[in-house]
């Protein structure tokens, strides 16, 4: 009785009431609900009662509260009869199971007279949307690779060259070698050849050779039989060459890796199977190779540290790509590139260039290359507050420039320290109070050994880490030692470390 009065209670005071079996079918709706039948579809009553909730009531979550037994005491519903203010019950047999929910319309025009409430639900509303879709876009633009072969911007001899090597590689599943200094776009490069291959809708998985302790480099490549190990491996892991089955596997610092894999990988590239740690079968793989190195294989193959007939099987279709220094004349059109991408990642406008400032940029030796460049150019930008950079700014965001000329002459790598130690080593003149470089130079080669080496090689790591926008990789490869040796010698300069903190731009 009392659960009677309280039903017509509840009727008569909210703006609309249905009641939905526990199968979600509709067994009744007060006068009230009738109002909403037209915006919703519906002529009459008997169209609409007796259909479950969800065909009828775009929307609805009456089927989660039945599921679950907990009520929603207030929520917003929209639909294209309008936005509501509605409240959600389950009911109870005697026996307290779920035999159906009671469906209250509080407010039908909630917009009127909850105005904040209803703004602010719309904008999250919107906003979720919002990501949702920038998610979308993100997803697939992960799935399509990162570079094409058009983002290697340029259009000289040499650049076009590399364009045409790289799309005639994308057409074959042979094995690629990407030759090159540091920073010149080798692994742009492979990113573009698998984008632009048959399997670029298969991943292309990525694997720095020097980055991972020897030790490691043979789980990483083959995999790890479930059971093969304790602690973390104990399932079991897929290598990077399972990993980039149907797809490609672009193995960076090729010449980093250790001779006792050597001959392992080339099995592999042989035989197109791999055989997992700790088990003793092999899984076929389908797997295309790019290899880079900035390192010279040929002399490492003479030198005995490479296997030649690895090097055979890598060299297939062998892809040269120039330095900056031999394509000046890309120089504007990367600075244009490149200075669009730093604009729209840091949100600033893009700067112009003076006419100055490009004849300087296209003299300088670019030992770093292209990641150089941008390095440069994002300092320049970021350090001068004026829309147009002339050649002062990039000469402070470059404090040692070199000028092809000189660095003909002079490794660019080595500072003033190394260059002034060479000539004036062999003299033993006892040192002269005269003044200029010559006393600077005698003074320092009285300094003991070992002092001037280490300063030698602080001069040489800050430097690099100049260079390579304080990027450790790029930077152990560029001085030719591992990185653990870096960091052993970091570790030893803490202002080093902090003055350049890790993260390349690129
Ligand atoms: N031709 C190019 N056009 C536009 N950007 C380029 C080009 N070449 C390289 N870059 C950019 O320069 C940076 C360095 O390129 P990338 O990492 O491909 O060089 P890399 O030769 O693989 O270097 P490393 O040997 O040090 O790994 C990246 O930010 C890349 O996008």
């Amino acid at each position: 009785m009392a659960a009677q009065s309280l039903f017509d209670v509840l009727a008569q005071a909210t703006e609309g009431m249905m009641v939905v079996d526990r199968s979600h079918r509709i067994v009744w709706i007060s006068e009230g609900y009738k109002r909403f039948l037209p915006a919703l579809g519906f002529g009459d009553e008997t169209e609409f009662v007796g259909r479950p909730v969800e065909e009828v009531v775009p929307n609805t979550l009456i089927p989660q509260v039945i599921a679950s037994g907990k009520p929603m005491l207030i929520d917003l519903l929209t639909n294209r009869a309008g936005t509501f203010l509605v409240t959600r019950l389950p009911l109870r047999n005697e026996a307290g199971e779920v035999i159906g929910a009671l469906g209250l319309v509080l407010l039908d025009h909630p917009e009127t007279t909850m105005q904040p409430l209803i703004s602010k639900f719309g904008r999250l509303q919107q906003e979720l949307d919002d990501t949702r879709r920038q998610l979308a876009a993100e997803q697939s633009k992960n799935r399509r690779s990162k570079h094409t072969i058009a983002s290697f911007i340029g259009s000289s001899a040499p650049a076009l060259e590399v364009k045409r090597q790289a799309r005639r590689a994308a057409l074959t599943s042979s094995t690629v070698l990407l030759l090159g200094e540091t920073g010149t776009g080798k692994e742009l490069l492979a990113h573009a050849i698998h984008a632009a291959s048959r399997r670029a809708h298969k991943p292309l998985v990525s694997i720095n050779i020097a980055a991972v302790p020897d030790t490691l480099l043979e789980a990483e490549f083959f995999g790890v039989a479930p059971g093969a190990y304790t602690g973390a491996d104990r399932k079991g892991r897929e290598g990077k060459f399972k990993l980039a089955d149907g797809g490609t596997l672009f193995l960076d610092e090729i010449g980093d890796m250790p001779t006792t894999l050597q001959s392992k990988l080339l099995r592999v590239l042989q035989e197109q199977e791999v055989e997992p740690l700790g088990s003793n079968t092999v899984i076929p793989v389908d797997v295309r190779v790019i290899a880079a190195t900035s390192r010279d294989l040929g002399a490492m193959v003479a030198a005995g540290q490479f296997r030649a007939d690895l090097y055979y099987r890598l060299n297939v279709l062998p892809i040269r790509v120039p330095a900056l220094r031999e394509r000046r004349e890309d120089i504007e059109a990367l600075v244009e590139a490149l200075g669009e991408d730093i604009a729209r990642r840091s949100g600033m406008p893009q700067k112009l260039l003076s006419t100055g400032a490009l004849d300087w940029l296209q003299q300088q030796r670019w030992p770093g290359n292209i990641r150089e460049l941008r390095n440069v150019l994002e300092q320049a930008s970021l350090m001068s507050d004026e829309l147009q950079l002339n050649e002062h700014s990039f000469a402070a965001a470059m404090p040692s420039p070199v000028n092809a000329d000189e660095a003909n002459a002079l490794p660019k790598l080595l500072p003033s320290s190394l260059s002034a130690i060479q000539p004036q080593e062999a003299t033993h003149e006892p040192a002269a109070p005269t003044s200029g470089p010559a006393t600077a130079v005698r003074l320092d080669t009285l300094r003991p050994l070992p002092e001037r080496i280490e300063a030698v090689e602080r001069d040489a790591i800050a430097e690099a880490l100049r260079l390579t926008g304080g990027n450790r990789m790029a930077t152990a490869r560029l001085l030719q030692i591992s990185r653990a040796s870096l960091y052993e010698r970091l570790a030893r300069w803490p202002d080093l470390m902090a003055t350049h903190a890790e993260g390349s731009p690129s």
